[in-house]
């Protein structure tokens, strides 16, 4: 790995961890370049192949994922998963990290020029890959996201509260925005794809059933709905102004587990909003006592304010 300039403020990475991320930060700088870009040639959005899960790659999932895996190579991550490669990959012998990565979240915004991103999980690392990432996600020591929006911002946790820092990109530098960021309780969104509602399970359906019904249901009051299509920009909507996710599992062939990752999406994402005070299950269980059985292996999501979040685990309750 070539040394980058440093382009972020040292201040609150732990000092073992800091060449790792901003080796991931200025990668992320070029992809935001390459992304602001997009509208003006080449289609960063032409399917270019499939993933080992029969997801479509576009072009730019893929370029993301070779940009920052060249940007790890040699440096303090041993081994290297990436939602977009099959295997976890040796990317250095005597790396003291595992790093686990979805180069490109939200790929089907690409095209609309709506926000896209990059999310990461670190743990220390083991000898082999797969006992270094199926474990539980408890253990990691660094959960982040890049959000490439109207600003591009790193989101991080390492175990001691959740940052944010925002790229100023006249100085090509992420300046520390927040030190501890907190889900805020009150807030009257919910996210989730309402076009699998007939075949969601029951404790799905009636939580939001009770939202829909408003000032005229149990709730007693009216909700509004989001769905971006991007995890990265869903999170960093309820961190600042609250509300839940849902991404259960439902009855369509290939979502018993829903469609989010355990490795690359939803274990650093339920690190960074633990961390904020917010909470994030599978819908009952806390996503950070479970761990992945399978390196691409899926499970439901369910974050945001911990009240909304205790609620649907209530509903699934009452199913039994
Ligand atoms: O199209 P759906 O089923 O609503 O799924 C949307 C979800 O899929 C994702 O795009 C999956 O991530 P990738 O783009 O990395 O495959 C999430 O960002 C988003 O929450
Ligand atoms: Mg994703
Ligand atoms: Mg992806």
């Amino acid at each position: 790995m070539t040394s980058p300039a440093n382009v972020i403020s040292p201040d609150l990475i732990p000092d073992a961890l800091y060449p790792t991320i901003n080796a991931l930060c200025a990668t992320s700088i070029d992809v935001a370049a390459i992304i602001a870009r997009a509208g003006l040639g080449q289609s960063l959005a032409a399917q270019v192949g499939e993933n080992s899960d029969g997801d479509g790659q576009k072009a730019l999932d893929v370029l993301a994922d070779d940009m920052f895996e060249a940007a790890l190579r040699g440096g303090d991550v041993r081994w290297y998963a990436s939602e977009e490669q099959e295997d976890a990959l040796l990317t250095s012998e005597g790396g003291k990290y595992a790093l686990a990565i979805d180069p490109l979240d939200g790929s089907s915004n690409i095209d609309v020029n709506v926000s896209i991103g990059t999310i990461f999980s670190i743990f220390d690392t083991k000898e082999g890959a797969e006992e270094s990432f199926l474990r539980p996600a408890s253990e990691q020591i660094c959960g982040g996201y890049i959000l490439y929006g109207p600003a591009t911002c790193l989101v991080v946790t390492f175990g001691n509260g959740t940052q944010q820092y925002v790229l100023d990109p006249s100085k090509g530098e992420f300046v520390l925005v927040e030190k501890a960021m907190e889900v805020p309780e009150t807030s009257k969104e919910f996210a989730i794809n309402a076009s699998n509602y007939r075949h969601w399970t029951k404790p799905v359906r009636t939580y939001i059933d009770d939202c829909l019904a408003g000032k005229d249901g149990p709730r007693g009051m009216d909700f509004n709905m989001r769905w971006v299509g991007s995890l990265v920009a869903e999170t960093h909507r309820i961190l600042t102004r609250g509300g839940i996710f849902l991404y259960p599992g439902d009855a369509r062939p290939g979502y018993e587990n829903g469609r989010l990752r355990m490795v690359y999406e939803c274990a650093p994402i339920a690190f960074i909003i633990e961390q904020a005070k917010g909470h994030a299950t599978d819908g009952e269980t806390p996503i950070l006592e479970r761990q992945a059985a399978t390196l691409h292996g899926r499970v439901p999501l369910v974050f945001g304010s911990a009240q909304k979040v205790q609620r649907v685990a209530d509903h699934h309750d009452l199913s039994e």
